[in-house]
C-alpha cells in the first residue's frame, strides 16, 4: 500500500539523521525535499531567517501554528533556552503522528507540546490548558486564510504582550493578502518584510516579522 509524503520524510530522517541531533534532522529533510520530493517545510533559506529571529527574540514561550512534519518545530526548539516551551498546533492527525516521531528523533520532545486540532478552537483555550500568560514569539504557517482571524483572536484572548513577535511564512506564495494589509496598516504593529524564496524553489516568497506594540 502507498505511503504518504510525510511518512517518506520520516523515513528519510530515520535513515539519514542522527538521533538527538536536531541539525542533522533539519539537513536530512532539506536534502530529501530538495533532491527527492518537494514538501511545504519552511526550508533552509527561509529557515535561516527564522533562526535569526528566534535567536534575537530568545523566547521563553513560542506558539507555532502549522506543524506539518515538525521541520520548523525542530528548527525553533533547537535554538530555545533550556526552560523555554514551544506549543505547536497541527490540524491533520496523520501529519501530527509523523511530526511526533520527527521531534522524538531530534531529541526535543521535552521542549515541545504538540496539540492536534484547529487554531480557532484551541487559541481561546491555551491559557487555561497550558498555563501560558503570553507568547514571546508566534510562527504562523498554517492555512493562509487563518493568519488574520487567528491574529485578531490572539489579541482578543490576551495572548500577545507589548513586544510579542509574529513571524508569518508564505506572505507572498501562496500569499496572505488580508493579513499583510491588516498588519502593515495597523498602528498596533511594526512590520518588516524579509524577502526570500518559496522553499526549495526560485519563486519569490518571504517572511513578515511584526512586533505587537500593545
Ligand atoms: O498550505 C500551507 N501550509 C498550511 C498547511 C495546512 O495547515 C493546516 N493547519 C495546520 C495547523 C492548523 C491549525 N488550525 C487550522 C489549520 C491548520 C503551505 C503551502 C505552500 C505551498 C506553496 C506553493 C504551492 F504551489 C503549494 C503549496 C507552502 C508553504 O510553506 C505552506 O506553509
Ligand atoms: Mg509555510
Amino acid at each position: 500500500t502507498q505511503t504518504t509524503r510525510p511518512q517518506r520524510i520520516l523515513a528519510a530522517v530515520q535513515k539519514n539523521a542522527t538521533r538527538g541531533d536536531p541539525r542533522s534532522v533539519v539537513k536530512a529533510i532539506d536534502q530529501f525535499c530538495r533532491h527527492k520530493e518537494w514538501a511545504m517545510n519552511v526550508g533552509d533559506e527561509k529557515g535561516c531567517i527564522l533562526d535569526s529571529v528566534v535567536t534575537e527574540v530568545n523566547p521563553a514561550t513560542v506558539l507555532e501554528l502549522g506543524t506539518y512534519c515538525g521541520y520548523s518545530t525542530v528548527r525553533i526548539a533547537s535554538l530555545l533556552p533550556s526552560h523555554a516551551k514551544l506549543i505547536t498546533l497541527e490540524f491533520d492527525p496523520g501529519n501530527a503522528a509523523i511530526a511526533r516521531q520527527v521531534i522524538a528523533w531530534a531529541g526535543l520532545a521535552d521542549k515541545i507540546q504538540l496539540v492536534e486540532g484547529a487554531s480557532g478552537d484551541w487559541i481561546p483555550k491555551l491559557k487555561e490548558k497550558f498555563g501560558i500568560e503570553t507568547f514571546d514569539l508566534v510562527f504562523l504557517d498554517h492555512w493562509k486564510d487563518r493568519y488574520l482571524p487567528d491574529t485578531k483572536l490572539m489579541e482578543e484572548c490576551g495572548l500577545l504582550r507589548k513586544g510579542s513577535i509574529l513571524l508569518a511564512d508564505n506572505v507572498i506564495c501562496p500569499g496572505t493578502p488580508d493579513y499583510l494589509e491588516y498588519i502593515r496598516n495597523s498602528p498596533r504593529y511594526k512590520s518588516q518584510y524579509f524577502k526570500s524564496h518559496l522553499e526549495y524553489t526560485k519563486a519569490e516568497d518571504g517572511l513578515e516579522k511584526s512586533v505587537f506594540l500593545g
